[in-house]
């Protein structure tokens, strides 16, 4: 819930703190930009200062609620909140926070959370949090009978005092924390449209890294919603950066799939994968990312016990990050319901069954060779080269 007339999101950033002074100014740069593009995106008036250490939109009420929540989207944030500012005066902050308790509260238990950056200002936080207390009290006394909580209260009246200016809020919603994204070099991000890898690809963004999505199309053991379903989720991860380009490369991958099928038995599994890192991996060499990105869990599949990891990570040199590698999967469902891409994931692609009747879950290199096509690595990299750039 925003007070009656904020008009302004106060945006909180954490790690970017950890950084030092030239490393915090440029990453903070980015998250105003970044910033900036969704409202544009999302065609929300607002303007983005930065001011202190703390990024704010300045925007109007009717769309505080739609930049509130567009702010939040944006990596590197670690919550915002809708604001109503006044003047470091304690008696017009005293004075807002009377019309807010007038507008907002509606009985149950309240608290002050009070907070000034500069400590030579004639009152202290504390003094704010029992005056304000106070004030709401008298506020509402006539109507409500109003109780004090801190600890689990009902609604908490936030004050931030700045140099200048002191932000009024009841409400902080959380962000995805993390680095603006830009903030990294970009990774390929290998993407089935499944519920793991848009939700691996999600979590290195918010480390500040921009994909680079690759989908290799299975050909017969695939199929057009195979492929809408991965187009569909990068179309949605592509919401959160709207100024960061996201075209999938497109790898035409049936042939090989279908070699694999035919030709082996034992590790089938295993090779598509080591196929797969290697087309990556010449992809990885076109757009200067330095690392690999899967959804891959351990033990999830056959294929992802730790050995099998192992075994099929010696198809490339470069780094495969797995961010969802200790996940359970109801947690990594509940994220995918949370970014958004759960319910395209789950469309049922209709995709023919690769794996074999018996998986390998114990690989040893030198046998997974025996059986695995010679040229294997040699065809993976002549399709990479075949891939094809599809808008999402
Ligand atoms: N057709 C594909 N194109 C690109 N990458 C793929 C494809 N299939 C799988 N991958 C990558 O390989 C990883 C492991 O795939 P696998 O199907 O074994 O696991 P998964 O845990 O079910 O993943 P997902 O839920 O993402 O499909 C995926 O997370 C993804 O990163």
């Amino acid at each position: 819930m925003h007070p009656p007339g904020a008009d302004t999101v106060l945006v909180r950033h954490g790690d970017l703190n950890t950084k030092s002074n030239r490393v915090k100014r440029q990453m903070e740069g980015l998250l105003i930009e970044n910033l900036e593009a969704l409202l544009e995106d999302r065609s929300i008036p607002g303007e983005v200062e930065r001011r202190w250490n703390r990024p704010l939109i300045h925007t109007d009420e009717d769309a505080i609620d739609a930049a509130t929540k567009a702010a939040a989207d944006a990596f590197g944030v670690v919550s915002v909140s809708p604001c109503v500012t006044t003047s470091i005066e304690k008696a017009r902050i005293l004075e807002a926070l009377e019309s807010m308790a007038e507008a907002c509260y509606e009985g149950g238990t309240f608290a002050v959370d009070a907070r000034r950056a500069d400590k030579t200002l004639p009152y202290s936080s504390e003094d704010l949090a029992r005056e304000g207390g106070t004030a709401i009290w008298e506020a509402v006394e006539d109507e409500f009978e109003p109780e004090v909580d801190l600890d689990d209260p009902d609604l908490t009246f936030g004050i931030e005092v700045r140099e200048d200016i002191a932000f009024l809020y009841l409400e902080t919603v959380d962000g995805p924390g993390g680095l603006p994204l830009g903030a990294q070099e970009p990774v390929i991000s290998l993407i089935s449209g499944g519920i793991d890898s848009p939700v691996a690809a999600y979590e290195m963004m918010c480390r500040g890294s921009p994909i680079v999505p690759v989908y290799v199309d299975l050909g017969a053991y695939g199929g057009i919603d195979h492929e809408a379903r991965a187009m569909e989720t990068v179309g949605t991860l592509s919401r959160y950066a709207p100024n960061f380009d996201m075209p999938v490369y497109k790898v035409p991958g049936g042939e090989i799939v279908d070699l694999l099928v035919t030709e082996m038995e034992q590790g089938r599994m295993l090779s598509l994968r080591r196929f797969f890192y290697r087309t990556a991996e010449v992809l990885a060499g076109r757009v200067d990312a330095p690392g690999i990105v899967t959804g891959e869990a351990v033990g999830q599949k056959s294929s992802q016990t730790m050995q099998n990891l192992a075994v099929t990570s010696r198809a490339t040199t470069l780094p495969i990050h797995r961010p969802l590698l200790t996940r359970d999967k109801q947690e990594i469902v509940a994220q995918a319901r949370e970014i958004d891409t759960y319910t395209q994931s789950t469309i049922n692609a209709g995709c023919n069954r690769v794996a074999p009747d018996q998986v390998e879950t114990n690989a040893r290199l030198a046998q997974l060779l025996e059986h695995e096509p010679d040229d294997l690595l040699e065809r993976a990299e002549a399709v990479a080269a075949d891939a094809e750039l599809v808008e999402p």
